[in-house]
């Protein structure tokens, strides 16, 4: 039986930082239950500034709350945590999400499990995941991505046409609307909706899907993560780089975005229990 390596442990915990969903102001009373759950613990709560200033609370920024905090807690949707992350994974510190989003694929728990979860905590009963990130670099730009970095055309009305490279070296020409280099976090967004692979989270590898590519021959690949992809765009109207459906780019004719795996991982804070083929068959039907 193959026994996951976890024996990463944080130390003593001590403090937590919270962020939420932005615009849900409904979340003050969610976050007051949580306040109230860690203190009965002993451990010290502290708010993201947005985050307070939706409930009208005291905050501080999250580069500060990075600095003091054991882990972050992310309460909210996928998109929440997406955004705590990327922000985030420089200080190395684990995220927890709590779902109140629609689908929250990513998070681990809900509120009901909350009381359970600090309790096996404070037992140091849990698991920290490594997931690995990517970094891709445009013009002078330089971002991170958790799940997806997509080119896309412009227009709705036309294809584009994108030549890749990896390590240097011609290995395609994408003809559609667009392509998909995921991570295997982000294999099960984006890229499973247009056909691509699901890939464990912890394998270290790229996943280069195709959107709607115009040939019988186009195929998703998987890549090891060591290499270097490059993609040059060939169309007149250039293009759009999307990371992690939070950012975007606008990339001209001849110009290249590079991509390599990041330095840094994503911390992931999980129950002990959390097993990720009931997490696709719970959300998406896996199986079933
Ligand atoms: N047609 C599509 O499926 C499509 C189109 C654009 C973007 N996206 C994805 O949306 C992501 C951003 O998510 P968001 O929540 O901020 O935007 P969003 O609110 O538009 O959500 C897209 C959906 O994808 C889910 N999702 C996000 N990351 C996931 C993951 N790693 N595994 C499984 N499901 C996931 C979300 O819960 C939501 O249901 C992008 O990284 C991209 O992958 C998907
Ligand atoms: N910090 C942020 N900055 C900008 N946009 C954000 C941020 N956090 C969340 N969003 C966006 O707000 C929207 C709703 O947030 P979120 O994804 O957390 O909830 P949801 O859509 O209900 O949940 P899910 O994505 O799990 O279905 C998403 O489109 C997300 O991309």
């Amino acid at each position: 039986m193959r026994i996951e390596k976890n024996f990463e442990l944080l130390n003593n915990i001590k403090n937590v930082g919270i962020v939420l969903r932005p615009a849900s102001p409904e979340l003050k009373t969610t976050y007051l239950k949580i306040k109230e759950l860690f203190e009965n613990e002993k451990i010290n709560v502290l708010l993201e500034e947005n985050s307070a200033k939706m409930i009208n609370d005291n905050g501080c920024s999250l580069e500060e709350l990075c600095q003091k905090v054991d882990f972050l807690v992310s309460v909210g949707g996928d998109g929440t945590l997406l955004s705590v992350v990327r922000k985030s994974f420089n200080f190395e510190k684990p995220v927890l999400g709590i779902n109140l989003g629609t689908l929250g694929f990513l998070t681990d728990i809900c509120m009901e499990q909350l009381p359970k979860f600090i309790e096996d905590l404070k037992k140091n009963i849990y698991k920290i995941d490594n997931r690995m990130l990517i970094e891709g670099s445009v013009n002078l730009n330089k971002f991170v991505a958790f799940n997806d970095i997509v080119i896309s055309r412009k227009s709705i009305s036309s294809m584009i046409k994108i030549k890749a490279k990896i390590d240097g070296k011609a290995f395609n020409t994408y003809y559609g609307d667009g392509v998909i280099i995921s991570t295997p976090t982000g294999s099960t967004a984006y890229n499973l909706s247009v056909g691509g692979p699901i890939v464990y989270p912890l394998t270290k590898a790229f996943i280069i899907t195709p959107v709607a590519p115009h040939s019988l021959t186009q195929r998703p690949l998987v890549m090891p993560a060591d290499f270097e992809i490059e993609f040059k765009i060939i169309d007149t109207q250039g293009a759009v780089v999307i990371v992690d459906g939070q950012d975007i780019y606008e990339v001209e004719q001849n110009q290249s975005i590079k991509i390599n795996i990041a330095n840094k991982k994503a911390k992931m804070l999980h129950r002990i229990q959390r097993n990720y083929f009931e997490v696709l068959n719970e959300k998406l039907r896996w199986g079933n």
